[in-house]
């Protein structure tokens, strides 16, 4: 895919097929998110594939968080929406967290290294893109959470600032029209 027409094209994807997702995929699309550029060869960045017995641990806590947010956690709305938190997440091919390297003795260092990381995520989802597959950049409650953050693992000065949704889109929805005009001041 042309660049321009794939990073045009891509779109977060909220509804994925249950289809399975190679590694190979993933593989390559980690090798392009980490060409990404950053201050000082930093690389900041790591990347946790997850799929199996690890993604349902993961699943099973964002429906406990799910859950949380009810009043009356017995309804049946309650109920459902902590089953569907559940399969959504089992059902998909990967789960990818993206932890960035935190150096809070330097201010401006941990600024570029978040901005580093968030690069490679870009460049992760336009490699999978190129290849059909898409994602969802997910911030939310699980990114902060102690125990989704046990299930993965991390080391202790990497914060997970963001989860990526991945698999092949069962809908891709129409593109959300950016305000150009404001977006940019010619100085000449
Ligand atoms: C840092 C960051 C966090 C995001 N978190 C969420 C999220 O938690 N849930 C969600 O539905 N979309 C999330 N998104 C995706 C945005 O909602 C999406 O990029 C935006 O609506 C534009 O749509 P597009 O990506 O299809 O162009 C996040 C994007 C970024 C950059």
């Amino acid at each position: 895919m042309e660049l321009t027409k794939g990073l045009l094209s891509r779109r977060t994807i909220h509804i994925f097929k249950k289809e399975p997702v190679e590694r190979s995929i993933i593989e390559k699309a980690i090798h392009c998110a980490i060409h990404a550029p950053n201050h000082k060869m930093t690389e900041p960045w790591h990347f946790y594939a997850i799929t199996g017995k690890t993604k349902e641990k993961l699943a099973k806590r964002r429906s406990e968080l799910k859950i949380e947010k009810f009043m009356d956690k017995d309804s049946e709305r309650a109920i459902k929406a902590k089953e569907q938190a559940y399969t959504f997440m089992a059902e998909l091919p990967w789960v990818i967290a993206v932890t960035t390297h935190r150096y809070s003795v330097d201010p401006v260092r941990e600024k570029e290294d978040f901005a580093a990381t968030a690069c490679a995520i870009q460049n992760f989802m336009l490699a999978a893109w190129n290849e059909g597959v898409g994602a969802k950049w997910a911030t939310g409650q699980l990114v902060k959470d102690k125990k989704a953050r046990e299930i993965i693992n991390p080391g202790e000065e990497e914060e997970i600032i963001g989860f990526l949704f991945l698999g092949y889109p069962k809908d891709i929805p129409k593109i959300k029209t950016r305000k150009e005009q404001d977006s940019i001041s010619w100085l000449d």
